[in-house]
């Protein structure tokens, strides 16, 4: 492939190239490995390289790697040792040092590591003691880890997701205050304002200036977001307009000379010559893609990966457009019920403001690929027409049967006042800044995570709902409390049952609790129960062993539960225990 472009150009091309391709082996390998290749114990290599390339000079340069992979089956499991990109001998080979930009663009082993929706990954290589992010990239992976790496697309996707249950708030009256704030005084007014804001609670001088930048800083950054926000809104409804234009000049000019016209009218008005605006365009119309397929909540809420996606668009096929058309309705109810004003955002295209999806996130069950969302009430309504559903955040406890006591407490604070956690043996508090143990830092201890990304949906085989992760979790993360009346004496209802040394109590979630309650029974589960004392009282969180994104999230209810009951489990797993064949050999075992 002989190759005569610019520098930059030329390694943006390889870089292109080489995530194709590393995307590409990965596959073929993941793949082989599935169907259990008898490899016959080898070493396999797969390479993929550019030959061909001139250097400045116009003389010949070597072959350059640009994507590589090994298959080692002579251990088991079979392991697959991945080289992405090679910079270093890309760039001698081309003989041209690295642009400042490329050196970004290609540091993808940084990205990797720090993108948004790698927590899987990103403690994969945190995990190794030592190793460097650069090094840990190139160890081996086992398989499960190479499957936990994410594609291009999930990665937008995880991006998408991140930002919705993040504690960004988008919403253009906070750009309208920092611009007056900005225009009325010509003065950083948060740096010299005696400040009323509840985060500035300092004493010291350098505690007091800290705290008020804390909060100039966030306020910018919210608008700066905001903004971005609105340009990529523009400029995805400007493809619109132009395509709009162009089929209204097509009635009279061939379709290429409408085409031509429109861009030059357009670049009269942007004063851009036409490279520049056909440059722009390429990166527009991704925008204008994604909100097609996803909904304008895929574009307003997509991470910082946006644009290198959309420049790129080594994902931009009809499967990825597939992938957000299904996730449209999903991004919108996550994006309506945890942002409610971000839909203003589109009055400046004249676009709808109004919310749809109103109230909790959970008081919607999100359907099959591409349906519209469900009121939860309606999912229960052939059992119960008037069922309805308290969101809790905390515990209530059922004063009829406890009085004003809490049959949880474990323990009482020692002579200093002060929680110590018998897991980490570390000081507990409310405070984030008396807090020590870090348990479960998403749900004790420190400033408040935002809800879950997980989501209530429609099981398709019979459950009626259940809980499915928008984000991955990794082992050992924290995926919620079981939250719900603490009550006792309740027959015949599905509840929780707690104990200490003085107390059973039950944990009752039919009407009121949290994301926990619409968790499924599974024989091979991704995540457990485990007891935990948060200041002196015990708590039931649910941890996980392991949860994908887009996986239902699911708990072993334990032979307890299922012994008695005339119930047939619908987990699927091969190996499950309680199956309409199980049980049928439990009653009448087949002759020997
Ligand atoms: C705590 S709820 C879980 C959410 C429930 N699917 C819903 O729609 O409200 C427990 C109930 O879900 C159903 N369920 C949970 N796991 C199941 C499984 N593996 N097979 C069949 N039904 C299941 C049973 O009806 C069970 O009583």
């Amino acid at each position: 492939m002989a190759v005569a472009k610019t520098a930059t150009t030329l390694e943006e091309m390889a870089q292109d190239l080489a995530e194709r391709a590393s995307e590409q082996l990965r596959g073929v390998f993941l793949d082989l490995l599935r169907t259990g290749v008898d490899a016959g114990g080898e070493s396999l290599q797969l390479e993929c390289s550019l030959s061909g390339l001139r250097d400045s000079n116009g003389a010949s340069s070597s072959r350059v790697r640009i994507a590589s992979m090994g298959l080692d089956t002579r251990v088991s499991p079979a392991r697959i040792s991945w080289s992405p990109f090679d910079r270093q001998t890309a760039l001698t080979g081309l003989k041209r040092e690295p642009s400042r930009k490329r050196r970004k663009l290609t540091d993808n082993v940084r990205e990797r590591a720090q993108g948004p929706g790698q927590e899987v990954y990103k403690n994969y290589l945190t995990s190794q003691p030592g190793s460097g992010v650069d090094t840990a990239l190139r160890k081996e992976l086992t398989l499960h880890d190479q499957i936990t790496q994410r594609s291009t697309v999930e990665k937008f996707i995880d991006g998408i997701w991140q930002s919705i249950y993040s504690g960004i708030k988008l919403d253009p009256t906070e750009v309208i205050e920092q611009w007056q704030a900005i225009e009325s005084s010509g003065q950083p007014r948060l740096l010299t304002d005696t400040g009323t804001d509840s985060t500035v609670r300092s004493t010291s001088v350098a505690q007091t200036s800290f705290g008020r930048m804390n909060v100039l800083t966030r306020k910018v950054s919210q608008t700066s977001r905001t903004c971005r926000s609105l340009e990529v809104i523009v400029q995805a409804h400007w493809v619109q307009c132009f395509d709009d234009r162009v089929a209204e000049l097509t009635v009279s000019l061939p379709r290429e000379k409408a085409k031509k016209q429109t861009i030059v009218e357009a670049c009269v008005d942007f004063s851009w010559s036409e490279k520049e605006l056909r440059n722009k365009m390429g990166v527009w119309r991704g925008y204008h893609d994604i909100a097609l397929s996803g909904g304008w909540a895929a574009l307003v809420f997509a991470g910082m990966g946006l644009y290198r996606f959309c420049k790129y668009r080594s994902s931009f096929t009809g499967s990825t457009f597939d992938i957000l058309k299904a996730r449209k309705h999903r991004f919108e109810v996550a994006a309506d019920t945890l942002h409610p004003r971000w839909r203003q955002l589109l009055g400046i295209i004249g676009g709808p403001t109004e919310r749809k999806y109103i109230g909790h996130p959970h008081d919607w069950v999100v359907a099959g690929a591409g349906d519209e969302a469900l009121p939860l009430p309606e999912t229960y309504h052939q059992w119960d027409k008037d069922f309805s559903y308290t969101h809790l955040d905390e515990a209530n406890i059922d004063a009829d049967v406890w009085g004003m006591s809490d049959p949880r407490t474990v323990s009482s604070p020692s002579s200093d006042g002060m929680y110590t956690c018998d897991t980490c043996d570390e000081h507990q508090s409310d405070d984030p800044r008396a807090n020590h143990c870090v348990c479960f830092p998403n749900l004790y201890g420190s400033v408040k995570a935002g809800p879950a990304p997980v989501q209530v949906f429609r099981t398709p085989n019979g459950k009626n709902n259940g809980l499915i992760a928008c984000c991955a979790f990794e082992s050992g993360a924290a995926i919620g409390e079981f939250v719900g009346q603490i009550t006792s004496g309740l027959a015949n209802l599905d509840v929780m049952v707690g104990q200490t040394d003085s107390s059973t109590y039950q944990i009752w979630q039919g009407r009121q609790g949290n994301h926990t309650r619409f968790i499924n029974h599974s024989c091979h589960p991704n995540s457990e129960y485990e007891r935990f004392v948060w200041l002196g009282t015990q708590r039931i969180v649910l941890v996980s062993k392991g949860v994908r994104a887009e996986e239902e999230i699911t708990v072993d209810y334990s032979d307890v539960y299922w012994q008695d009951l005339d119930k047939v489990c619908l987990c699927g797993h091969p190996e499950c225990r309680y199956n309409k064949q199980s049980r049928n050999l439990a009653i009448a075992p087949a002759p020997s």
